[in-house]
């Protein structure tokens, strides 16, 4: 007998993909749309000059389209991201760690609002938590 015996079975399907999950493009349009209003009316980002700045020269409506497209690509949708990176679009705006902390205590009202499963929500946080190196510029 040979040592080496083809698997019977492939591998399961692991599961549908996090674009399906979070319903798609009308999913993800409703939580982004929810997540930038709050951004541009929290207190503690506008008290930052450059953030303010930068909200005058990315108008939300803006902001939403770009961060839609770039999360539907990112969880596995048929959108392709074609905005700045997350470097070039972030560095002037001088963020600090707790901006960075108080934008994410946003994004979870966001997605406790719409009741995504923890699952979905870790694997959002993961994604975001890995743009952090390129957004935040100060302790
Ligand atoms: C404390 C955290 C953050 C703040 C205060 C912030 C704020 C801003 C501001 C003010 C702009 C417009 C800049 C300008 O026009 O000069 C911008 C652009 C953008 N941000 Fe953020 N952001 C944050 C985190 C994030 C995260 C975590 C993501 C996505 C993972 C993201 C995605 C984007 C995208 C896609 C754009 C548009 C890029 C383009 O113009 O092509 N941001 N952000």
């Amino acid at each position: 007998a040979s040592a080496q015996q083809p698997p019977q079975q492939s591998p399961q399907p692991s599961q549908t993909s996090l674009y399906d999950r979070l319903g798609g493009l009308k999913g993800i349009t409703v939580v982004v749309d929810d997540f930038i209003d709050r951004l541009v009316r929290n207190r503690t980002l506008n008290k930052n000059p450059a953030i303010s700045a930068g909200r005058k020269s990315s108008p939300a409506p803006y902001l939403k389209f770009q961060v839609s497209q770039l999360v539907c690509e990112v969880s596995g949708g048929p959108c392709k991201y074609t905005g700045k990176t997350m470097k070039e679009s972030h560095a002037h705006l001088n963020i600090s760690e707790q901006e960075w902390d108080v934008m994410a205590m946003e994004f979870k009202r966001t997605l406790n609002k719409f009741k995504v499963p923890e699952a979905e929500q870790k694997e959002l946080f993961d994604i975001v938590g890995k743009t952090k190196g390129d957004i935040v510029a100060r302790k």
